[in-house]
């Protein structure tokens, strides 16, 4: 594949807005990017190991070094904003090898002022790039979690639903109580319910280590075993009909921002997290952001697990491929380990898909 250039004034743009160059190394830790990424990219990671066994990876991404340089470089919770260039490895993308440019803002606690600034940066970026006026779709992984936390299932069926949801997977194999899969392996997962979370985990690492299987695509004993037991008590979970259809209703919605606004407040009722979107809104349009021209879809997630709140794509035109994308990430610092929590928001432009005939 042909390297793309890097467009030097863009990063210089991103300077005079406040976000300082950051290098960083291609060649990063793995565990990071496996403990947050979630399952999807953690399957296309470019894996290998260094002289002492310690696992590595060529960076999938640079939202997580981004991260970990800043927890490094002093007090987590200080406010820093950062802009990168260069490529990022992920199997399957234009041959595993794909220019970025991006920026993170971590520590700001004015989290509207925040979002506006960084998404009216990555249009600006578009615009400079050769997007006058890129499609903009939006996406709230709040609202996900809001409407998943009301529905009345055990705690590992809503971890599970809103991983699926962020991966774009569906959710009604999850919503019916017994799974077709499973029901020739119901002896099984009857055995498992009934010997108890640490019991039935003993039972499959052993197997596993028995069979000398140290990892299944990308995951370990510990976590095959997790999957195995929610999955046992996922089983007999019934979610009551009336909430299945309140859940589809919720991620049917892919409507013009003002009028996603209307069906969110009629099937979810209020709640702080709607405030949150209404606000948004509100802010992006006081910037001079197009908010009549967005869309906002309930589905949009990007395959990441690291969003927790506001997410976004930009794109050529409305329905086409994205050719960018971000959101916030208020708990990645901590869980990568940082003393303090601090939130964070960003984004990044995929640079082949912008230039001429594209
Ligand atoms: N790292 C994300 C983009 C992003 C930057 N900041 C927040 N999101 C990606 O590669 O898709």
């Amino acid at each position: 594949m042909t390297p793309v250039a890097i467009p030097l004034a863009l990063l210089d743009q991103f300077a005079a807005a406040g976000f300082a160059r950051l290098e960083l190394g291609v060649l990063q830790p793995a565990e990071p990017f496996l403990d947050v990424m979630g399952e999807e990219l953690r399957q296309r990671m470019f894996l290998t190991s260094d002289a002492d066994g310690r696992e590595m990876c060529l960076r999938p991404d640079f939202t997580i070094p981004a991260a970990l340089a800043h927890i490094a470089g002093g007090d987590p919770a200080r406010a820093a904003s950062y802009a990168y260039a260069g490529p990022v490895f992920r199997h399957g993308a234009n041959g595993g090898e794909v220019a970025q440019i991006g920026v993170e803002s971590f520590g700001r606690l004015d989290r509207l002022a925040a979002e506006t600034e960084v998404l009216a940066l990555a249009v600006e970026a578009a615009q400079a790039l050769g997007l006058p006026s890129p499609a903009i779709r939006l996406g709230d992984r709040a609202l996900v979690d809001a409407a998943v936390g009301a529905l009345d299932a055990p705690a590992s069926l809503k971890r599970r639903l809103k991983r699926e949801i962020a991966h774009g997977g569906s959710i009604d194999t999850l919503t019916t109580p017994q799974r077709a899969e499973e029901s020739g392996h119901a002896g099984l997962f009857a055995a498992l319910e009934a010997a108890g979370p640490d019991a039935a985990r003993g039972v499959i690492e052993d197997v596993l280590s028995l069979a000398g299987i140290a990892a299944v695509g990308g995951r370990t004993p510990a976590e095959i075993a997790e999957r195995f037991i929610e999955r046992a008590a996922n089983r007999s979970a019934a979610i009551p009909a009336a909430q299945r259809q309140t859940l589809r209703s919720f991620l049917a919605i892919d409507d013009a921002a003002p009028a996603a606004l209307n069906r969110l407040k009629e099937i979810l009722g209020p709640g702080p997290q709607i405030s949150v979107f209404e606000e948004r809104l509100d802010a992006f349009s006081g910037a001079g952001l197009p908010v009549d021209r967005m869309r906002f879809s309930s589905r949009i997630g990007q395959g990441l697990d690291y969003y927790d709140g506001l997410v976004f794509e930009l794109a050529r035109y409305d329905g086409a491929d994205p050719v960018g994308g971000g959101g916030r990430y208020d708990g990645l610092l901590g869980a990568l380990g940082a003393q303090a929590a601090a939130p964070g928001v960003g984004f990044a432009l995929w640079l082949d898909r912008f230039g001429a005939g594209s």
